[in-house]
């Protein structure tokens, strides 16, 4: 009777099922993906890019590697919790290879900028490497941030690309604090809320890079009637979780890697996600 009780409540729990369905299967045909414009056209709003004639960023290295912002189209998916922003592939398709080295290969092993990680930085195991964090440092177990840190470092190039979305999409964002995520074939990444943050009226900035991913988003807990809905995120798209949706139940089901001679262990995803703290 207990057996039968758990196996029911497992079945019940919208959140479970969903995410065992997108991490074991390959169907993509309910994904909003921007790849494939009939599979976004009808269930996404697009709005528009505001206007600004002349972004001036002194001494910024990585303009260069964006889209023209003409070139930029944001969505928000209609079924989703408000809020949601995706901005498909703002990367120059020739830089998207040397934004990925860069978090792979440069940042990690960068000893000034008092990074973090899921591993000993000196060892310089690259497969191994699930996470780093930089800026104010985030307890895992107690879910605080350490403002009181003597020093709180963000790499340039991420300042740098936290102050073209801002100046681009007209966000009041300071980037105080950030993960990178590593991802291999088989990774995933379990329904959560980021919610340790101070001020949750400023929104989370997400960037994606190489192998497409199963994002899943719902409703702020468990019991909301808000759907779960999946997104494919494609190398150098950008997310904004703002609004309502910024303290949304969100999971990474799948990793869909591209080459299927990569090694199981090779990390093939890599995602920024930048907070600004208080
Ligand atoms: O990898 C992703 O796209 C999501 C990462 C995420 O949700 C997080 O770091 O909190
Ligand atoms: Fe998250």
């Amino acid at each position: 009777m207990i057996i039968i009780n758990d196996q029911l409540e497992d079945d019940n729990d919208i959140y479970k099922s969903t995410f065992k369905y997108y991490k074991q299967g390959n169907d993509l045909s309910k994904c909003l993906d921007f790849s494939k414009p009939e599979s976004f056209h009808e269930k996404t709003k697009r709005f528009p890019i505001p206007n600004i004639s002349n972004i001036n960023l002194p001494n910024c290295l990585i303009l260069d590697h964006f889209k023209p912002l003409h070139e930029w189209e944001m969505y928000t998916p209609t079924e989703s919790i408000p809020g949601l922003i995706i901005v498909p592939g703002i990367l120059h398709q020739d830089y998207r290879q040397e934004w990925f080295e860069y978090f792979h290969n440069h940042l990690p092993w960068r000893d000034e900028l008092q990074l973090k990680a899921n591993v000993d930085l000196n060892r310089r195991n690259q497969n191994q490497l699930r996470w780093i964090t930089f800026g104010f440092h985030h307890n895992w177990d107690s879910k605080i941030y350490s403002l009181n840190q003597p020093t709180c470092i963000i790499p340039k190039r991420i300042d740098e690309f936290s102050n073209v979305i801002s100046r681009y999409l007209n966000l009041d964002f300071q980037p105080q604090a950030g993960i990178v995520n590593y991802y291999n074939r088989k990774s995933s990444l379990c329904f959560h809320t980021d919610h340790s943050e101070l001020n949750h009226s400023i929104p989370l900035l997400s960037f994606s890079l190489g192998s497409p991913a199963i994002f899943l988003i719902g409703g702020k807990t468990k019991d909301s009637s808000i759907p779960i809905v999946p997104i494919v995120l494609r190398d150098s798209d950008l997310l904004i979780m703002s609004g309502d949706s910024r303290l949304a139940l969100h999971a990474i089901a799948k990793i869909i890697p591209e080459d299927d001679k990569l090694n199981s262990k090779s990390i093939c995803r890599i995602n920024l996600n930048i907070r600004q703290v208080q």
